[in-house]
């Protein structure tokens, strides 16, 4: 079954709207953005968050000490890389933790498959650009890699089945199809994990 992350929770009554709803993951954003919460609102939202949800750290070119310190609080359970992390970046950070690694390729730039197949992650995730811009992309140009993938990227209620039917990803991940007026939506994350489990 797919599973399903709402990212970019930043208010408690986020939290409450993703533990009535239940997706498989939930995602804080410690890059800058209008959704960015630094460690210590994380970690509250946290305490906060359903035993079953796995939380997720979304990072974009962060220094790896920041990464560890936010792990080793208790803060996630996965990181997730958005930005330019390369190799060594990458192969540093695997070193110092054992939190499963997500590495996400923008799919509005040039990338080369070769280059990220010999990344040391544990799953691709494919967005359209920098992350939350609630854009979508061509799925078909979604490069084989050999590893489980998230599909994210401008995901909400009028593309989320489609999406679950002809991609197949490991996880469908949506942050801006799940607001309105820039806020997280209680109906709209219910619905979106409803969709996604009844596929
Ligand atoms: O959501 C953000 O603000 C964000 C900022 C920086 C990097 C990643 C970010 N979010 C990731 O973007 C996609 C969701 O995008 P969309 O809004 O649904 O199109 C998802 O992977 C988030 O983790």
């Amino acid at each position: 079954m797919t599973k399903i992350k709402i990212c970019g929770l930043t208010r408690q009554q986020d939290i409450d709207f993703v533990n009535e709803a239940g997706p498989d993951y939930a995602g804080f954003v410690f890059a800058e953005s209008r959704r960015q919460v630094d460690a210590d609102q994380a970690s509250v939202l946290r305490k906060r968050l359903a035993g079953g949800i796995q939380a997720v750290g979304v990072f974009v070119n962060a220094p790896g000490e920041q990464i560890l310190d936010i792990c080793q609080r208790g803060i996630i359970d996965w990181v997730q890389l958005h930005g330019n992390e390369d190799h060594a970046y990458i192969t540093e950070l695997r070193r110092n933790t054992d939190k499963p690694l997500i590495k996400a390729v923008s799919m509005s730039r040039p990338f080369d498959p070769g280059e990220l197949k010999m990344l040391d992650v544990d799953y691709f995730l494919f967005d359209q650009g920098g992350g939350g811009s609630g854009r979508t992309f061509d799925w078909s140009r979604i490069p084989q890699l050999g590893k489980p993938f998230f599909l994210a990227g401008g995901l909400g209620p009028d593309n989320l089945t489609q999406a679950v039917r002809r991609v197949r990803p490991f996880a469908v991940d949506l942050s801006s199809g799940v607001e309105t007026d820039g806020v997280k939506d209680r109906e709209k994350i219910l619905e979106a994990v409803r969709s996604v489990r009844n596929e």
